[in-house]
C-alpha cells in the first residue's frame, strides 16, 4: 500500500459472531475504487458497522478476503494494517486523558516519525480542520465541543496521510448545523486529498450529500442497491429502497441539480443611476411588476417593484438583494434563496455580476419534470 488512494475489494465476506444463528453479514461482495466516497446506509443493525470494521479487521472476517490496494488485508499484520487505514467514530473517540496534540499524534508516533515531524503534523492537522493550533493543542477532549471532537478526530484519522478512511457515523452526535459544516469541510477535504473513503450512516440525507456511489443495506448486510445517489433517487431498486429513500425523493434531487443545469430567466434589469421614470416606462412598456437594480459593475443591488418607482432613486427604493446565487450552486440553494428573498434569486458570474435569474416557477417546473421522469422512469 502506497500513500495513493487505493482500490478496496470485498469478496464473499462472512462474519458469524459466536453464539449466533445467523451471519452479522452474509456473503458481501464490493468493490470500492480508488479515491471515491462510499456510504454504507440502512436500518440499525443491518450489519454496517460489522461490514466496515473487517476492512481494518477490528473485526475478524468468518470466510472471504479482503484485498486493499492489491495486498490481501488478512494475511498483514492487523496493527500495521490499522496504522494505514484512518478511522473516525462517532464521538470522535478521543483518549479523554491525552491532550488534542497527543490524540492527532498518536498515530504518527507510532510509526516512528521523528518529534519535530509529528509537531508540525499536528499543527497541520489542526489547520486543516480549521482550528487554531496555539489555542486547542494542549486542551483535553473535555475542554472541547462536540463540533470540534469531531473534527479532532476527523484530524486523528488523517495525520498518518493514509489513503483508506473508514467512518462511521463520525457526525452522528453533534446538532444538525455544525453537522452540515463538518459535512461541507469532509467534502472540501476530500477535493484535495482524495482518500478512498467509506462512510457509515443511517441519514440518508447524508449519504447522498457526500456519496459518490452509496450501497443501500439491507439484513445481514444484502447489497440492496449500490449506485450514486442520482440513480438511487432517480430509481429505487425496489419498494425497500424507495422507503429508505423516502417521500420527496424529487426534492431531494434539487440537491443535486446546479444552477447551470437549468434554464436562467431573464430579470428585467435597470442600472443604479437611471432614471426611475425611465425604469418605470419600461416596465409597464413590457409588462413587468419588478427590475432588478445593478451598480456600474452590473452587480445586483436591489429590487423595484412599479409601485416604488414614485419614490425616489434607485439606490433608495425597493429592497437589498440579499442572497445570490452561482451557477454552481445547486438548484436547492436557489430554492432556499428564493424562500428567504421572495419571488426570484440573481444569479452572478464569478466577478459578482449579473447573469440572470432563477424564479419560484423554473424551481417548480424542474420538481415537477423530476417527478415525472420518476413516475415514468
Ligand atoms: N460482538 C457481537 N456479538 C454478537 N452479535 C453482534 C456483535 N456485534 C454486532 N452484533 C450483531 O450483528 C448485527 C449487525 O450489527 P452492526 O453493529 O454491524 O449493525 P449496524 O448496521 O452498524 O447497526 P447500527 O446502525 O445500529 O450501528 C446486529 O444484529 C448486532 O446485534
Amino acid at each position: 500500500m502506497t500513500d495513493q488512494a487505493v482500490d478496496i475489494q470485498l469478496e464473499n465476506v462472512t462474519k458469524r459472531y459466536s453464539n449466533t444463528k445467523q451471519p452479522a453479514v452474509r456473503d458481501f461482495s464490493m468493490d470500492i475504487r480508488a479515491g471515491e466516497i462510499v456510504v454504507f446506509v440502512g436500518p440499525s443493525g443491518c450489519g454496517k458497522t460489522t461490514t466496515m470494521k473487517m476492512i481494518n479487521r477490528l473485526i475478524e472476517p468468518s470466510s472471504g478476503t479482503i484485498t486493499i490496494g492489491g495486498q490481501d488485508a488478512l494475511s498483514l499484520d492487523p496493527d500495521e494494517l490499522r496504522r494505514r487505514i484512518g478511522y473516525a467514530i462517532q464521538q470522535a473517540g478521543l483518549f479523554p486523558h491525552l491532550t488534542v496534540g497527543q490524540n492527532i499524534g498518536m498515530v504518527p508516533g507510532l510509526l516512528g516519525w521523528p518529534k519535530p515531524r509529528i509537531h508540525a503534523r499536528v499543527e497541520e492537522m489542526l489547520d486543516l480542520v480549521g482550528m487554531d493550533p496555539a489555542e486547542f493543542r494542549d486542551r483535553f477532549p473535555r475542554q472541547l465541543s462536540g463540533g470540534q471532537q469531531q473534527r479532532v478526530g476527523v484530524a486523528r484519522a488523517l495525520a498518518a496521510d493514509p489513503p483508506v478512511l473508514l467512518m462511521d457515523e463520525p457526525f452522528g452526535a453533534v446538532d444538525p448545523i455544525t453537522r452540515g459544516n463538518l459535512q461541507d469541510e469532509l467534502l472540501s477535504l476530500q477535493s484535495e486529498l482524495h482518500k478512498t473513503i467509506v462512510f457509515v450512516t443511517h441519514d440518508f440525507d447524508e449519504a447522498v450529500k457526500l456519496g459518490d456511489r452509496i450501497a443501500v443495506l439491507g439484513p445481514q448486510s444484502s447489497i440492496l442497491q449500490f449506485d450514486t445517489p442520482e440513480a438511487i433517487l432517480a430509481a429505487p431498486a425496489d419498494d425497500t429502497v424507495a422507503g429508505f429513500v423516502g417521500a420527496g425523493a424529487s426534492l431531494k434531487q434539487l440537491t443535486l441539480l446546479r444552477v447551470r443545469d437549468i434554464e436562467l430567466d431573464e430579470a428585467e434589469t435597470a442600472t443604479i443611476d437611471e432614471q426611475p421614470s425611465v425604469v418605470r416606462d419600461r416596465l409597464v412598456a413590457r409588462n413587468r411588476k419588478y427590475a432588478l437594480v445593478l451598480d456600474s459593475r452590473r452587480r445586483p443591488k436591489r429590487w423595484v417593484h412599479l409601485r416604488d418607482l414614485n419614490d425616489g432613486p434607485l439606490d433608495t427604493v425597493g429592497r437589498p438583494v440579499n442572497d445570490l446565487v452561482t451557477k454552481q450552486s445547486t438548484v436547492q440553494d436557489a430554492l432556499e434563496a428564493i424562500l428567504t428573498e421572495g419571488g426570484s434569486v440573481p444569479v452572478v458570474g464569478t466577478r459578482g455580476e449579473y447573469v440572470g435569474a432563477v424564479g419560484i416557477d423554473t424551481v417548480m417546473d424542474t420538481v415537477r419534470k423530476l417527478r415525472e421522469e420518476h413516475e415514468n422512469g
